[in-house]
Formats: structure tokens, sequence, C-alpha cells
């Protein structure tokens, strides 16, 4: 019954499809480029979404199957009490909730096997109902506790501790134990949780990761096992994986090769696509590559967990990502692929040899190319000139790395959207890596996305004579060397403009080219700031005060594959990066533009992924490859889009029946 349903709905789904590409192509070519924005109230983020929290571990279970559109029961305003904002209770406490009801997930697991299960655990807060129902009474103390209150228990113990690795360690014990207590606990507390799981302090854990390991979580995949991998991913439980991170370690952010240590990294972006991006923590799968380290003190650890020989190079290292590649698209036909710090040696050829087959994308090169063109033209914002004319820019980047030529290569397209000719648009840029500035001369040891880049003249010329000869408005940092931006190259800027644009964009903050309080101090206050690790407001010693902003990938993966997911998309196009640039570009208020901030505080992460979610189907529809979102939804893609992403609250579980009578 359930089969032909969805075969139905898939044939009904084929003919919207065609509608929609229809209807789209009448839409005006200019809606059709630049969507409004989509202005996200924080209640409306926080409107609960229960079908998308539901674990899936079971055959049977409707969650299992890939296609969400069946699981939306018809009349879900009616029996979900989290449709309707101004009435939603406060966390916590939606069983005691008079309106509506919450449908209960069916799960395979057994008594104390729940208690176990991070996915379906919600340690004190399992009422005696259920402790009977799921049979683990007696197995938990007395006292019942809802989840603010577990909250915050767990917030005081947390606060108590004095370093940010020990606090990281205490909220990776929770995440092991009661996910969607961790979970919501980001939710709520993102600005303070987000520099304890991701950078800076993800980058000590991952160097610690091996010293430390307790828990495994995701999955690792090795030369030995070559020819396994298509069978290898049924090991991982979970029918319906939605999003993966792969890394193979070979560049954790500034902190170069730490092998398979760099684990930390899918699992800490993973929690931002849940946390952040809405997607439920069953449908993502954090995976490492580990085809062996360069490292020499790793190599040389008796601890160090991973494969203890050179990297893998060559074509077995790519014969080793090609077989991984197929097996996940085999298991999970629709999943997305994040690459994640792979050394730039092998990070655009991976995303060259997949982006039109796989649906994946490269975090560090358009995730932050992206990224980095909204902070930009939130910095033009805020400094009180025209966003489209970024054109008109002297642009130095430092770094000709993944970042910096991600960066460089999304900036020229929006350049080429805002009218600029391509010769005005390349001779904005000036691209200097660690032997001067990309120039003519250089060509033949630049690679092709490098040589794009080259200028005519001054092939070599080091950092401090760019911008002393060429007095660029803004200089961007990509180039994991820690306090690159020195005084003298501060000020040499700041003497030429009167609002220097100032991005040292490398993580973790030890690896900044400069700090917040450097760069204000050194510009006195004129210039507009963003880094890739949060930096706290400056005082100045005459009493003023000045916002900092966070320039980091995080502000659209967590969109771009919430939307992808959602729609289906057969792959991430260089339009939908440049829409989620947009879409996050138009979250930045006024009111923060007028602070000097160029990206909407973090706080507002939820709503920006939504935005940027949103356009990216939108983008998906106008190209025809969106699969999954139906013309009736597409009317109303806020709602859709809110409707589909998960917010952590505890479900009510029941034994899946496995005898009927
Ligand atoms: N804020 C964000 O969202 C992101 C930040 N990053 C950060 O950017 C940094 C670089 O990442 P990738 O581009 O992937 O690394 P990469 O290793 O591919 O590139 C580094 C580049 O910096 C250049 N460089 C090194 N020393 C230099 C010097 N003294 N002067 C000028 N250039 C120099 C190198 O020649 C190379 O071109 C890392 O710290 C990473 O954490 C990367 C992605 C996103
Ligand atoms: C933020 C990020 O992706 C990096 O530093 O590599
Ligand atoms: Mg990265």
């Amino acid at each position: 019954m359930f089969r032909s349903t969805a075969k139905l709905t898939r044939q009904l789904l084929q003919s919207s499809r065609m509608l929609t590409s229809l209807s789209s192509s009448s839409t005006s070519a200019k809606s059709r480029l630049f969507p409004a924005s989509a202005a996200v109230t924080y209640q409306s983020w926080k409107v609960a979404h229960h079908l998308s929290t539901a674990p899936n571990n079971s055959e049977h279970n409707e969650y299992d199957n890939n296609d969400d559109i069946l699981t939306t029961p018809p009349s879900r305003s009616h029996v979900n009490p989290w449709e309707e904002p101004e009435d939603m209770p406060t966390s916590g406490e939606w069983e005691g909730c008079k309106r509506g009801f919450m449908k209960p997930i069916q799960i395979s697991a057994r008594g104390v096997e729940i208690l176990h299960s991070p996915l379906y655990n919600k340690g004190t807060a399992f009422k005696s109902g259920e402790r009977d129902r799921l049979r683990f009474r007696g197995l938990l103390p007395h006292r019942v506790m809802n989840i603010n209150k577990q909250k915050e228990r767990f917030l005081i113990g947390l606060r108590e501790l004095e370093s940010n690795i020990r606090k990281n360690i205490m909220l990776e014990d929770l995440h092991d134990r009661n996910e969607t207590l961790y979970h919501r606990i980001l939710v709520d507390h993102i600005e303070e949780m987000a520099p304890l799981i991701y950078t800076p302090t993800v980058g000590q854990a991952c160097q610690e990761l091996s010293a430390r390991f307790r828990r495994p979580r995701g999955m690792y995949f090795t030369e030995e096992d070559r020819g396994h991998m298509a069978a290898m991913v049924y090991n991982w439980p979970h029918n319906d994986v939605r999003v993966i991170v792969v890394t193979d370690g070979s560049r954790i952010l500034g902190l170069g090769d730490l092998g398979a240590n760099g684990m930390g990294i899918p699992v800490g972006k993973l929690s931002l696509y849940c946390a952040a991006g809405g997607i439920a923590p069953h449908r993502v799968l954090p995976v490492v590559l580990d085809v062996g380290t360069d490292n020499q003190e790793l190599l040389n650890d008796e601890f160090y967990l991973g494969v203890q020989k050179p990297r893998l190079r060559g074509k077995e290292y790519f014969h080793l990502v090609d077989e991984f590649m197929n097996a996940v698209r085999y298991r999970w036909p629709r999943v997305l692929v994040q690459f994640e710090d792979f050394d730039s040696s092998v990070a655009q050829r991976l995303l060259d040899k997949y982006r039109h087959t796989h649906l994946c994308f490269n975090d560090d090169i358009q995730g932050t190319g992206a990224t980095s063109l909204a902070g930009l033209m939130g910095a033009l914002r805020a400094k009180g000139e025209d966003v489209n004319s970024l054109g008109d820019q002297r642009i130095l980047i430092a770094g000709a790395g993944s970042a910096g030529i991600g960066i460089a290569q999304v900036l020229y397209q929006a350049m080429l959207e805002q009218g600029y000719s391509e010769t005005q648009a390349k001779d904005a840029f000036y691209v200097v890596d660690q032997h001067g500035l990309l120039g003519k001369e250089r060509m033949a040891t630049l690679n092709p996305e490098q040589q794009a880049f080259a200028r005519d003249v001054d092939s070599g010329l080091p950092l401090l004579d760019v911008v002393k000869k060429y007095k660029p408005t803004m200089l961007v940092g990509v180039t994991a060397v820690g306090g690159l931006f020195t005084e003298g190259l501060v000020r040499e800027m700041a003497s030429h403009v009167e609002r220097p644009v100032i991005f040292p964009l490398s993580n973790p903050t030890t690896k900044a080219e400069c700090t917040a309080e450097q760069a204000f101090e050194w510009t006195d206050g004129r210039c507009v700031f963003a880094s890739g690790s949060p930096f706290d407001p400056v005082e100045m010693e005459d009493g003023r005060i000045f916002s900092t902003s966070q320039c980091n990938n995080m502000y659209v993966f967590p969109g771009i594959g919430l939307g992808a997911t959602i729609c289906g998309a057969r792959k991430v196009t260089d339009r939908m990066l440049y829409v989620a640039a947009k879409a996050l570009a138009e979250c930045l208020t006024p009111e923060d533009a007028a602070r000097g901030q160029v990206f909407p505080h973090i706080s507002k992460i939820r709503s920006v992924s939504h935005a940027v979610a949103v356009a990216v189907i939108e983008e998906a529809i106008r190209e025809g490859i969106n699969t999954k979102v139906s013309p009736d939804d597409a009317k109303n893609l806020k709602a859709y889009v809110d409707r589909k992403m998960y917010y952590p609250e505890y479900v009510p579980l029941i034994e899946k029946r496995t005898i009927s009578i």
C-alpha cells in the first residue's frame, strides 16, 4: 500500500516538475535573479517540525523513505501545535500541551538499549508512562526533568569549567549520550556554543583527538577497505543519510595535516548542519578518508589512531576517493557530499571531477567564496557604499589556496552579474601567495585557477609592496599565517583608504592574520572588520566600542545543504552559491550595518540558513534541477522549508511491533 502510494506520488511529482519549469520560465528575469530576501522571524524558525526529528532505524518505518514528501501528513497544521508560533508552548512543555499532539516514533530498540542510544535517549526526561512502556522502569532515578531543566543543569556544569577544550569534551560527551539535548543547547545558545564545538576549539580538539578518544562517531575509510566500500556503507545504521561531510585530514583549518584526527571537523560541521541548518541528526554522516599522514609527529605518536603510514598519493588516492563517492551514492542516491579541508593540491581536482555527476560542493572553495562575497557586500553597506560596486574596489587577497582562489572566483562571478566586464572584474584583484603577487612571469608555477588571477606586471611583488603600490580598499587573509598583517602593513593600508576593509579569515584564532583589537587600533577605529574565528567587540582607550563579525562559511553551508537536499537537487551549481551569498547578504539589517557589522548576529543563524535554503531551492527550480518540491509547495517555499527544518525536541517513543494480531 505504502509503496504504491509512493509510486503514484512520484508520477504526480514528475508531471508537477514539468509545470514548475513552465511556470518558472514566465517569471521576470529580475525576480528570477534576485529573489526577495526571506524575512524570517526568530519565532518562525522555532516552529517545531517533529517529523524531521524522527530517528530512523527500522526498515518499515515511514521515516525510512528517502522522499520525505511522502511522510508529510496531509493535515499537519491540524495536528502539530508548533505550526502556530504565537501559541507555541515554552520549550519542554509540549507533553502538557492541550492542543494537538506529537506523533510518536516507532523504534526497534528495547529497554536499556534506548537509554544508551543517543538519538532516542532523553535521560531523566523520560516520564513514568514512557519508562513503563519502553521497559526500563527502575533504571533511571525517580525524578523527571524536562528539557529546560536538563539544559539548565548542564549549563551550570559547563560554565564552571575553565578551559574551552574541557567544555568541548563535556559537550561531545553529551552529544554521545543525548543528541536532542545537545542540539537544543546549540540552538538556544549558539553564540556561546559555536566557538566550543567549532572554530577555534575544534582545532585543539582535532589535535588531541587520538589522545582523548572515547567513542567512535562517523565512518573511516582506508586503503585496506578498497573493494569493500559499497558493502561497508551498510554498516552505518541509518537509512536516510542526507548530508556527508568528508575530509582526508590533509589541511585541517590552518593547522595542516592532522590525518585521521581531522574527524573533529566533519563532526563539528555536521553539528552546525543540525543546529543551524535544521537537518535531523540521524541524517548526517561524518567521514574521514584515512589515507595516512605526512605529519611526522603523528607518525611517531604511539597513541595516534589513524593509519600510521605516509599519505597515499597519485592514482591510488583518487581511486580510493572514487570508490568512496560511488559507495555512498549507491546506498544513499540523493546524499549531498561536502568536501572539507582537503589540501589544495587535490581539492579543486576532486571538485572538478564530481561537481557535475554527484550532489557535492567544496566548502573551503565554494562555501568560503559565497560567504566572503556576502561579507564584502556587507562591508560596502557598512561604509554606506553601493553593494553593486564590487568591481570598483581594489581587492587584495593574501593566500592563493583553496579559500583564496575560491573567494576570487565567486567575487569575479558576482562582478560580472553586477554588470562589470571580464577585464574590469579581473583588474580588481591582487592575489598574493608566499612568493608574492601572482603574475604572468610566474605562470609556469601556477595552477589554472591561479593563472586566471595573475597580473600582467609586478609578478612576485611582496605583500607590503602591493599594499604600498596598489592601495587596496579590501584586504582578505587566507594564508594560515598568524600575524601576517603587521602593524606597518595595516597602517600603510589605512593611510590610503578612509575605511579599510580588513578580513583576516584564517582559522583557528592563532592563525588569524591579525586580531580585531590590532585592526581597530592600527586604523584608529576606521576599519570594517570580520574574521574567520570569533573575536569579542573591541573597546578603545577612548571608550569607543566596535562590533566584530565572523566571516565563516558556517553562514552558508548549512543552508546550501538544507536547500539542496530538500529539493533533491541533482547538483550544486555556481548560481546556487551566488544566490546563497545574496540571501545571506540580504539578512543583514540596516541596524547591523550601522554598527559596522557585515554579517547578521550568529544568534540569527537558523533564520539565515532558512533564507539561504529558500534561495537555493528557488534557483534549483529555475535551473530545472529540483526533483522534490511540488508546484504547490513551491508557492509558499518559506513555510515549506520551515516545516522541513529539524528542531530538537523530545518526541514520544513507542516500540515497533514485531507481532501483529
Ligand atoms: N573563514 C572561513 O570561512 C575559512 C577560512 N579558511 C582558512 O584559510 C586558511 C587557508 O586555507 P586554504 O586556502 O585551504 O589553505 P591553502 O594551504 O590551500 O592556502 C594557503 C595559501 O596561503 C599562501 N601563503 C602562505 N604563506 C604566505 C605568506 N607569508 N604570504 C602570503 N601568502 C602565503 C600559500 O602560498 C597558499 O597559497 C586556513 O587557515 C583556513 O582555516 C579556509 C576556509 C574557510
Ligand atoms: C572554516 C573552514 O572551513 C576552515 O577554516 O577550513
Ligand atoms: Mg574548512
